[in-house]
């Protein structure tokens, strides 16, 4: 079965420390976190960083590999350059997601030269896009896959919930897999993603970072949590 085929109609969880203090920064907690979800069903897992991603491999399931930085000069911080793309494919992920937006890219590389990098070193490459126009300039640069993992975070406010009409806009209009992936935060969420033609669906911090889902929670207290400095 290839890698696209095994996550399928299935549940990939994103297992990501999204707070610098957060404990499930240790790449040991990190592998406890991605254990305990692929104990409960998750038939993927998507990572963070080069040592994440190199643990994670080991756990029998497809990883999804991405870098996170910062680059000057460029909003593009999901796995900004090729050479992120080939590391991680080197550390073990069998798919490389990166920025697939239309956002300029540091150093001038295209999104074609990350696709390249990627199928070089052996992995499918994911575009992590927030538009119809992205996912159908990201497949004719060859991406496998298209998440709509940036709809929402380039330009104005975030909404609430996932976008899950742009999943059905690009299932009918892209040749390639359509990942729903950003704020789905419910089973109701998960069920209308796969209607609307998902082939898979990532969960992250609804199930993988308790820091954010306590503040979540929290934040619907009548008392305002004070949390420790
Ligand atoms: C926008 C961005 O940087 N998204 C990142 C992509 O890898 C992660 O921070 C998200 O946690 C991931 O996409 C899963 O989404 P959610 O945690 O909402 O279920």
């Amino acid at each position: 079965m290839n890698v696209a085929d095994a996550i399928r109609g299935r549940l990939v969880v994103s297992c990501q420390a999204q707070d610098s203090d957060s404990p499930f920064v240790d790449t040991a907690h990190m592998m406890a976190m991605a254990s305990a979800v692929v104990l409960g069903g998750a038939a993927g897992l998507r990572g963070q960083g080069i040592a994440h991603v190199r643990g994670m491999a080991g756990l029998g399931v497809p990883v999804i590999g991405l870098i996170k930085r910062d680059t000057p000069g460029s909003d593009v911080y999901i796995t900004p350059t090729v050479a992120d793309v080939t590391a991680l494919a080197q550390a073990g992920a069998q798919i490389v997601a990166a920025d697939g937006t239309a956002r300029p890219r540091p150093g001038g590389e295209k999104l074609a030269d990350l696709v390249s990098a990627a199928h070089a070193a052996g992995a499918l490459f994911m575009a992590d896009v927030d538009s119809l126009d992205a996912a159908l300039a990201a497949v004719d640069a060859g991406a496998d896959l298209v998440g709509t993992t940036l709809s929402g975070y380039t330009g104005g406010p975030v909404p609430e919930g996932p976008d899950i009409a742009l999943v059905g806009t690009l299932a009918r209009r892209c040749p390639v897999p359509v990942i729903a992936e950003g704020r789905y935060r419910t089973r109701a969420q998960v069920s209308a993603a796969f209607v609307e033609g998902a082939w898979a669906v990532v969960v992250g911090t609804a199930i993988s970072d308790p820091v954010n889902a306590t503040r979540w929670f929290a934040q619907a207290c009548p008392h305002p949590t004070v949390e420790p400095s």
